[in-house]
């Protein structure tokens, strides 16, 4: 697993989102992320802690009383506009980084409060539906161009006799994120000419659609929740994506608030208690934060985070361990390390996770709940425990 993405118009809460969302994050150092910047941080997404079944919490840094945070990079991309995939605004830079991304996070204003352009408006007339289709379709439209680009190349391919089309697609949009089981996916989701001298521009808008929706799936974070108009809420409900209702400003003033032990708040959580001084002004702002957070079950940033992680993506959360009984590392440290896979992820396929030599060397597994080995083509599952036993551990 890669990054998620933040993307949406000026002035959706983006920076807000990032900035509440990346907060915690002490130890950069230690993730395999390689550029971490102002605009590329850490965030977690949050799940159960195996040490929930045992009788003591394992006081890991990233374990809060058995609520697990699993590091996940995300990046936030400045200003998308209208019309970026012809060049305006920050145009083909925002949407180079977007390759990226496994999934993307759409920030949109649910309050309809700015327009397009992200410029502000009488709060309730701008219609946020409109922020919902226009990041698939810069996207959409940008990789169309990509393809439009490199057909004639493509045309060339298939007078050879071992000509592949799905090869030869891969190759042009491995960039983008695309693996061979999505270009395959889409090339039969749809009814093209066999032969690509006969595809139309129609036929290469389809398909940069098709792959798209593959390799970028999104999720819909309905934000400033807070001034939000019910009927606008309702509205994003109905479109067919995952939405989100969020308050990221709300999210930003609890995580600031937690820092400073005023109150006593793990990200995710629906609700929080004041535990420290808070002047009567913060005192007010706090009960407005917990009224949105009542009405929609949290403040949805750690929400939206886990949509995009566990739902979109169907990740599961397997914790490495080199002592089945402790459930220790090398160090004695209880359960260090938490590593996201795909669902349907074998023992070699987390052996490779943790490290390509581990994966080379991999000898056997052994479930540590259990105490049993388990074979080769054993699908892991959210929460599972496992020694790998490798050649080179
Ligand atoms: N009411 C409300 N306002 C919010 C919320 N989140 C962000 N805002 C405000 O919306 C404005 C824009 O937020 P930013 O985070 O700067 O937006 P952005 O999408 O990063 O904008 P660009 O940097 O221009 O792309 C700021 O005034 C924020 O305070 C929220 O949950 N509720």
């Amino acid at each position: 697993m890669r990054s998620l993405a933040l993307a949406g118009k000026p002035n959706a809460g983006k920076s807000t989102f990032y900035q509440a969302a990346t907060r915690a994050e002490v130890d950069v150092g230690n993730y395999p992320f390689t550029t971490i910047d102002a605009n590329r941080g850490v965030t977690h997404a949050r799940t159960d802690c195996p040490c929930l079944d045992r009788d003591e919490r394992c006081g890991s840094e990233r374990c809060r009383d058995g609520k697990r945070y699993v590091p996940v990079e995300l990046f936030d991309v400045a200003g998308l506009v209208p019309g970026a995939h012809e060049g305006k605004g920050l145009g083909n830079q925002f949407l180079d980084e977007l390759t990226d991304a496994d999934a993307i996070l759409n920030v949109v204003d649910a309050s309809g409060g700015t327009n397009a352009e992200g410029e502000p408006v009488e709060v309730g007339t701008y219609d946020p539906v409109e922020e919902v289709d226009f990041v698939e379709r810069e996207m959409d439209q940008w990789l169309a161009g990509i393809v439009d680009r490199n057909w004639e190349g493509v045309e060339r391919k298939s007078r050879s006799p071992d000509f592949d089309i799905d090869e030869v697609l891969t190759d042009m949009l491995t960039g983008f994120g695309a693996t061979v089981a999505d270009v395959a996916g889409s090339l039969r989701a749809l009814d093209y000419p066999e032969d690509p001298i006969q595809w139309t521009d129609e036929h290469r808008a389809a398909l940069a659609r098709e792959v798209r929706a593959r390799t970028k799936p999104l999720v819909v974070v309905a934000n400033k929740a807070d001034v939000a108009p019910a009927e606008n809420l309702e509205r994003l409900r109905a479109t067919d994506k995952p939405v989100i209702p969020a308050t990221a400003e709300g999210e930003l003033a609890l995580r600031t608030a937690s820092d400073a032990d005023a109150v006593d708040y793990d990200p995710g959580d629906p609700d929080f208690e004041v535990v420290g001084d808070v002047s009567d002004a913060q005192r007010e702002g706090l009960e407005r934060i917990r009224e949105v957070m009542a009405e929609h079950g949290g403040t949805g940033v750690q929400a939206a985070i886990d949509a995009a992680v566990y739902d979109l993506l169907d990740r599961i959360t397997v914790f490495p361990v080199q002592n089945e009984t402790r459930w220790t590392d090398g160090a004695g440290n209880v359960l260090p390390d938490a590593v996201l896979l795909p669902r349907g992820a074998t023992p070699p396929d987390l052996a490779y996770a943790i490290h390509t030599d581990i994966g080379e060397g991999y000898l056997h597994a052994v479930d540590a709940r259990s105490d049993r080995r388990i074979g080769e083509d054993h699908e892991l599952s959210e929460g599972d425990v496992i020694k790998i036993v490798s050649t080179a551990n």
